[in-house]
């Protein structure tokens, strides 16, 4: 029998942020351990808000091999790479400009493109194309780990709850001009790519965000971006919270094991 349906997501809660960031490292450097002896190198899609901060554990930790690492942005704001709202410079500034990451290996979007958003979505999925379906001839790439974190409205990625990019099913990188949330103008991963990846992991803190992660994880009938983020077989789903955050969530925890 083939086995096709999305595994359960696996909830683990930290009392405080230095828990968390350190199991989310081990956890990271396993991933790249299994990858890198599977395939030679470790694929990552990272998006931006407070995750990257999140990421500390992976700084000066000799267990990282950076030069095997091919980082992509899971969504990026249309604007240029040193300007405040891009999540390349804000993943620079928290991470890659504290460890030995090559720069070739961070793949960037085109910001000389940007006139026309389409080309440059079909510039990043090429870029992605070369990355992975030259090297695993596969329908969709398929990352060894995916970064994200949530909005308050449930959003993930630049995938907004309600917004037409929800049913994309063909696309790797699509764009959005009408983001809600600012900047307007944005490249993102489908949900297609995100339900192909070998992990996904989100990393979720804070108070403001407890409503909102009840509903993805206690109701994902309700169809939040974040709730239709399920792998599909074998890929897996886990959820890094802070206390503050799964405060209203029932859905059972899981305790962290290394
Ligand atoms: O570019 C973006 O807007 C982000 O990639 C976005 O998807 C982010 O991950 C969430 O909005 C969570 O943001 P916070 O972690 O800052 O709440």
């Amino acid at each position: 029998m083939v086995h096709t349906a999305p595994t359960a997501p696996v909830l683990c809660t930290f009392p405080n942020d230095q828990e968390l960031q350190a199991a989310l490292a081990h956890f990271i450097v396993k991933a790249q351990k299994e990858s890198i002896e599977k395939k030679g190198r470790f694929t990552v899609a990272i998006s931006g808000g407070s995750l990257p901060k999140q990421l500390a554990g992976l700084i000066d930790n000799p267990a990282v091999k950076w030069d095997k690492w091919q980082v992509f942005y899971a969504d990026e704001r249309v604007v240029p790479l040193d300007h405040e709202d891009s999540n390349h410079h804000l993943n620079t500034r928290e991470l890659f400009s504290k460890v030995p990451i090559p720069r070739q290996n961070i793949h960037t979007i085109d910001p000389s493109l940007a006139d026309d958003l389409e080309e440059l979505a079909d510039a990043y999925e090429k870029e992605l194309i070369r990355e992975f379906a030259m090297k695993d001839s596969a329908r969709f790439p398929i990352f060894d780990l995916v970064l994200l974190g949530i909005g308050p409205d449930g959003h993930t990625c630049s995938l907004f709850p309600g917004h037409a990019l929800l049913s994309e099913e063909d696309r790797w990188v699509a764009y959005i001009e009408d983001s809600p949330k600012p900047p307007p103008r944005r490249v993102t991963l489908t949900l297609p790519v995100l339900n192909h990846a070998a992990r996904i992991a989100f990393v979720v803190t804070g108070e403001s965000k407890a409503d909102v992660l009840h509903t993805i994880l206690d109701e994902p009938e309700k169809g939040l971006p974040a709730s239709r983020v399920r792998p599909v077989y074998p890929g897996h789903i886990y959820w890094f919270t802070d206390e503050a955050a799964a405060a209203k969530v029932q859905y059972p925890r899981t305790p962290f094991k290394l």
